[in-house]
């Protein structure tokens, strides 16, 4: 058989741009995209991304440029996830959250030539310009306007395409759809692993790194996701998650290829989600945990009419809150991923014969991150100075490390750091976890974030998985405070729920160590205890442990130790 090899036929890149034609061919009647009043069939979205990438073409925008966007979940973001890689262009997702200073950064290090604007993030962007140095080139501006804007409220929002709103836009992004080429003959890959998307880390442990994903990669997670979720044909997937958040997991491009229905909204609080889940008919939508939080524990949580499946990664999930969730009907999957994977690569795959056990022990199973994905190659808990694998005790730590098809191609100019994580046929994850006796491994922290006390290693998210127990915590974050005796101790940052279902009295300091010392040993209960009304938080909605960490580094000899800020 060694004369066979591959060829043409065989061999044409990997790419999941073409699941929109095929959308539109099966599904061209059908819903693709609804945002308030406005909906898109498949076909329509078909023509408007070739209308946009041709547009882009025209424009001399090809091969290996890099066009970013900084929008919301609207209709644009959508079909932007199609439009610039179909011009050949590398698209760049952009965090509205992020400050102007830190925008600027990023679109200098990406070296942006094109830059899509919503029209709410228009000061953002023209400020992030301000601050690039006089002698650079700035990039093209393209605006998505929307006189459907409205605030969270419901109020409708001023008229975003007025001609003054315009000034140093180069035109809007309707006007590229109506002056595009529908029949534009896409531009394809003219190899797989030809660069595709251009993400940034969320920032939480240093400064976000440019993460270089490929064609062959974004294809690998996006049939990945489906297949490992059971997605079926048509969901009605409901858009909680950014799409400039590691591209909302890589559901723009898997909900082409089963003819889903995205429900794009631009803002979401717990209300808003509800609301919408009951008008489509939700089936299936994404969330980090402080999504599932806030949807069970605020003053809008409501038993479902019909079950909701909600995929959750991104930070570990706390049992209580798993349960909470899934007590309201919604079915929770849970997975692990970074942005290096463009998505989630390990879950928690579920046994039929776990459904039996109680509510309480369904969750703790359901807290574990899991097992590989079916297209992922290999997953691993490894020492962290010998490098083999930990033993299958579940409570030997290591870092998790991985090998498989969507792993990225590397950070964007940054040599030294890919080098640091990607070495002997493994990407070194930065997490710490262990392996169970079943195969199903669990992160216990980041490795920034163990606390080693008295010599012991404290998994910050085990404590803090426990303080989500108690009836009166909203959020909660363990980091280490240094200690002459100890090294380190445990110190729990809490903020407190608004409505605590009747329950008039905040609890104490003292109630919160001793509900502690009653669920765990002790050198893993906190010695200190500070409230805070609210927990700082990255863009993508994750905890800053490094904040709070130098916090608890100033705030001096831990002799009293019990504060309130
Ligand atoms: N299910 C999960 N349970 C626990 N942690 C998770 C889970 N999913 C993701 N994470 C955490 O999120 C990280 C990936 O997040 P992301 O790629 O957004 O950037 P970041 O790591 O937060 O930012 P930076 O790399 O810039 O510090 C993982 O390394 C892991 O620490």
């Amino acid at each position: 058989m060694d004369e066979l090899k591959p060829s043409p036929p065989n061999s044409s890149p990997l790419t999941p741009l073409g699941f929109l034609e095929r959308a539109a061919t099966v599904y061209g009647d059908c819903p693709s995209v609804i945002y308030n009043d406005t909906t898109y069939t498949w076909s329509q979205t078909h023509s408007r991304c070739l209308r946009v990438a041709s547009s882009l073409a025209s424009a001399g925008i090809g091969r290996g440029y890099v066009v970013s966007v900084v929008a919301p979940n609207v209709p644009a973001m959508y079909e932007l996830h199609f439009a610039v890689p179909m011009c050949g262009a590398v698209l760049n997702n952009i965090n509205t959250r992020l400050d102007a200073r830190t925008v600027s950064v990023l679109l200098r290090h990406g070296d942006s030539k094109l830059i899509f604007v919503d029209a709410q993030s228009r000061a953002l962007v023209l400020e992030a310009l301000s601050l690039f140095p006089p002698s650079s080139d700035r990039p093209l501006l393209v605006l998505i306007a929307d006189d459907d804007a409205v605030d969270e409220l419901g109020n409708q929002l001023t008229s975003s395409s007025s001609s003054s709103g315009n000034v140093g836009f180069w035109c809007t992004y309707e006007s590229l759809v109506e002056k595009g080429n529908p029949d534009f003959q896409w531009i394809r890959p003219a190899s797989e692993w030809d660069p595709m998307i251009l993400n940034y880390t969320s920032g939480t442990t240093s400064a976000p790194k440019g993460v270089v994903h490929c064609h062959r990669g974004i294809f690998s997670i996006a049939v990945d996701t489906l297949v490992d979720w059971a997605v079926p044909k048509q969901p009605v997937y409901l858009w909680t998650l950014p799409m400039f958040h590691v591209n909302g997991w890589s559901f723009p491009w898997g909900l082409a290829a089963v003819g889903g229905t995205s429900i794009c909204l631009r803002k979401f609080d717990a209300a808003a989600i509800y609301h919408l889940i009951r008008r489509h008919s939700v089936t299936h939508m994404c969330g980090a945990p402080v999504v599932l939080n806030m949807l069970s524990s605020g003053a809008d949580a409501e038993p479902l009419k019909h079950p909701v499946k909600i995929m959750t990664a991104g930070a570990p999930p706390p049992a209580a809150v798993l349960f909470r969730t899934e007590s309201l009907g919604f079915e929770v999957i849970h997975g692990y991923g970074l942005t290096e994977t463009a998505g989630v690569v390990v879950s928690c795959a579920w046994k039929p014969q776990w459904n039996r056990l109680p509510a309480g022990e369904r969750a703790q199973l359901k807290a574990r991150q899991g097992v590989r994905t079916v297209a992922m190659t290999e997953v691993e808990v490894v020492d962290l100075e010998s490098g083999a694998p930990v033993r299958r005790d579940g409570s030997t730590l290591g870092e998790i490390v991985l090998r498989g098809g969507c792993v990225m191609l590397g950070y964007l100019k940054d040599p030294e750091g890919t080098a640091k994580c990607m070495r002997g046929g493994w990407f070194y994850t930065g997490d710490v976890g262990v392996m169970h006796p079943d195969g199903y491994l669990e992160i216990k922290d980041r490795s920034k974030d163990v606390i080693i006390s008295g010599g012991e290693n404290v998994s910050s998210v085990e404590v803090e998985s426990v303080l989500y127990g108690q009836p009166a915590v909203n959020e909660v974050a363990v980091v280490a405070r240094p200690d002459e005796f100890w090294g380190e101790t445990p110190c729990a940052f809490v903020s407190l729920k608004a409505n605590r279902g009747g329950q008039q009295a905040p609890p104490t300091e003292k109630e919160i160590v001793e509900y502690c010392r009653s669920r765990m040993p002790h050198y893993m209960v906190p010695k200190t205890v500070v409230f805070k009304e609210e927990l700082p938080k990255t863009s993508t909605g994750k905890i800053q442990k490094h904040l709070l960490r130098e916090i608890a580094k100033q705030m001096g000899p831990p002799s009293s130790r019990i504060s309130r800020m």
